[in-house]
C-alpha cells in the first residue's frame, strides 16, 4: 500500500500540485486521467520517488519512502513517457543491456512471458532505430517493467501506438493486474482506462479531484461537471467518459 500524506510539489515557485492526500490500495489497478499540465506526471514521479515532494510524505507499507529505498527500487517499476533506448542495439542487444544492469536477478519466466506477450520476438534481431512507434513503445515497456515489479507505474504506455500494438500492452497489463500486481498509470484514452481500471484518479486544478471505481465515476459524473465544467478540457474529459 502506498499512502501519500499532504504532498505537494512546487518547481520554483511555481506550484505544480497542491498539498494533497490519498491511498493507493494493494493490487488495484488506477487509472490516472486529466487535462495536460494537471500534475499527472510529475504525480507518479513522487509515487516512484524519482522526485521529492516539496512537502509532505509518502509511506510505503506503512514505512517512510526515505527507510525503504531499496525496497522501492526493487518493487516499483517505473515506464517513463519519453522513450529512452539505445538507438543503434538490437531488441534483443537492449534487453541484455538493460538485464545486465538490474541489481536484481532477472526472472527468466517472467521476462519471456513478457516478451511472448508483447510478441517481441518477432523483431527480436532488428535495431531500436528501424522499430515503428509501437514496437519501441512496446520494448520501452519491457524494459521498465523487467525486473517484475510489485507496483508497476505507466506514463501513458499506450501513446502513439496502433489499435494491434495497444491491444497487446492492454493483454499484458491485464495480466499483471490480475495476478496481483498494483498497477498506476496514466492515459488519455476511455477505451484503454475502461477495460483496465479498477479505480480511476482524476487530476485537475492541481491536485487530485476524484478517486473512486466506475461505478463511483458513473453516480458522480454530473456532479463533477458542475463543478469543474467551467473548464472546457475538464468538460470534455468528463463528457466523454
Ligand atoms: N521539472 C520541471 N520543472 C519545472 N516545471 C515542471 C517540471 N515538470 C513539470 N513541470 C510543470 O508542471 C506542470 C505539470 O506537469 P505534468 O507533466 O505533471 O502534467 P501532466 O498532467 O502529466 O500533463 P500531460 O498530460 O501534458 O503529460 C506543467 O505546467 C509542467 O510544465
Amino acid at each position: 500500500m502506498i499512502h501519500l500524506d499532504n504532498v505537494s510539489k512546487t518547481y520554483r515557485s511555481k506550484e505544480v500540485l497542491e498539498p494533497f492526500t490519498l491511498t493507493i490500495r494493494e493490487g488495484s489497478s488506477v487509472g490516472i486521467i486529466g487535462p495536460n499540465g494537471a500534475g499527472k506526471s510529475t504525480f507518479l514521479k513522487l509515487v516512484a520517488s524519482l522526485d521529492k515532494p516539496t512537502s509532505g510524505k509518502l509511506s510505503f507499507d506503512g514505512k517512510p519512502y526515505g527507510k525503504v529505498v531499496r525496497r522501492l527500487r526493487t518493487e516499483i517499476g517505473y515506464v517513463p513517457q519519453d522513450i529512452a533506448l539505445y538507438e543503434e542495439l538490437t531488441v534483443k542487444e537492449q534487453i541484455a543491456f538493460w538485464r545486465k544492469l538490474e541489481k536484481k536477478k532477472v526472472d527468466e519466466d517472467f521476462l519471456q512471458k513478457m516478451i511472448r506477450m508483447l510478441r517481441l520476438d518477432e523483431v527480436y534481431s532488428q535495431r531500436v532505430d528501424q522499430l515503428s512507434g509501437g514496437w519501441r513503445r512496446k520494448v520501452n515497456l519491457c524494459v521498465g517493467l523487467m525486473r517484475n515489479p510489485r507496483i508497476c507505474l505507466l506514463d501513458e504506455p499506450t501513446a502513439g501506438v496502433d489499435l494491434a500494438a495497444k491491444e497487446d500492452i492492454l493483454a499484458w497489463l491485464k495480466q499483471l493486474h490480475q495476478e496481483g500486481r498494483t498497477l498506476l498509470y496514466i492515459s488519455h484514452d476511455w477505451y484503454e482506462l475502461k477495460k483496465l481500471s479498477d479505480e480511476f484518479l482524476l487530476f485537475a486544478e492541481r491536485k487530485p479531484i476524484f478517486q473512486g471505481s466506475q461505478r463511483e465515476w458513473s453516480e458522480k459524473r454530473s456532479t463533477l461537471i458542475d463543478r469543474y465544467g467551467a473548464d472546457q478540457d475538464l468538460r470534455r474529459i468528463l463528457e466523454f467518459s
